[in-house]
């Protein structure tokens, strides 16, 4: 396995294992990490981690388990003895879930970094209105951050302009995985909480995960070459 010193985490959301290896295969193991989610995962399951795991790269398994304790203790070890590099749950998942999940990893000996989704980079203020949360948009994420950090955890998915205040609560080594990173040049789709990949360094990201701005542009290697150019990062 190559471990990269590059922030960037490409999110391969294609419907197919045959699609999501093409794009794969262009990519290079020194220069990003890969993230496999839902629908990808949901198709073509575990094969989909072996195959990119056979090419030398680390795996972010973007699941996002929200159950009782004991399911989500169980499907976090499920994911690390698959040798994935990161794993996450959602924190409104509480406390007891988290420390389960963290748990597992440290009984086990597993060594995969496992974070917390505080509020998706989908959803802006009314949406959490709309969900009986009353608090501000972030002070639910930095009440998510501390209670994913209290429970043991590595760090969280949040968005880049969150990313500041989380290293002052939880400190600089805590993980901040922000996706809702665009560059100046792509559309917003369906994220609220955006950012620019220089603007998230700045900001205190950790790693930036990047899908369509990649994967849906017309030449995707020059996009991923962009965003290294705007980043300082020499190809
Ligand atoms: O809050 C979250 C949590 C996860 N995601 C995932 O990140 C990528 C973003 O892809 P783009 O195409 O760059 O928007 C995607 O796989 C999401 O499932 C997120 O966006 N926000």
């Amino acid at each position: 396995m190559h471990v990269t010193e590059s922030p960037l985490i490409i999110a391969l959301d294609y419907p197919s294992l045959d699609a999501a290896l093409c794009m794969a295969d262009q990519l290079d193991p020194a220069r990003c990490r890969l993230k496999v989610g839902k629908e990808l995962f949901t198709r073509s399951g575990p094969a989909v981690i072996e195959a990119l795991h056979g090419r030398g790269f680390e795996v972010f398994l973007d699941l996002k388990f929200h159950d009782i304790p004991n399911t989500v203790a169980s499907a976090v070890e499920a994911a690390a003895e698959q040798g994935v590099w990161m794993v996450n749950l959602h924190a409104s998942g509480g406390r007891a879930m988290m420390e389960a999940a963290a748990n597992r990893l440290v009984q086990q000996r597993l060594d995969t970094r496992l974070i917390a989704v505080t509020v998706l980079t989908s959803m802006q203020s009314s949406d959490l209105v709309e969900v009986g949360v009353s608090s501000s948009l972030d002070e639910q994420v930095s009440r998510l951050a501390q209670l994913s950090k209290q429970s043991g955890l590595h760090g969280v998915v949040c968005s880049a302009q969150e990313a500041t205040s989380i290293t002052s609560l939880c400190g600089e080594d805590f993980l901040k995985v922000t996706p809702g990173i665009r560059p100046a040049f792509a559309a917003a789709n369906d994220q609220q909480r955006i950012m620019t990949p220089s603007n998230a360094i700045r900001a205190g990201s950790t790693h930036l995960v990047v899908g369509r701005p990649v994967t849906q542009a017309e030449n995707p290697m020059e996009a991923l070459a962009a965003i290294e150019a705007e980043l300082g990062i020499k190809a």
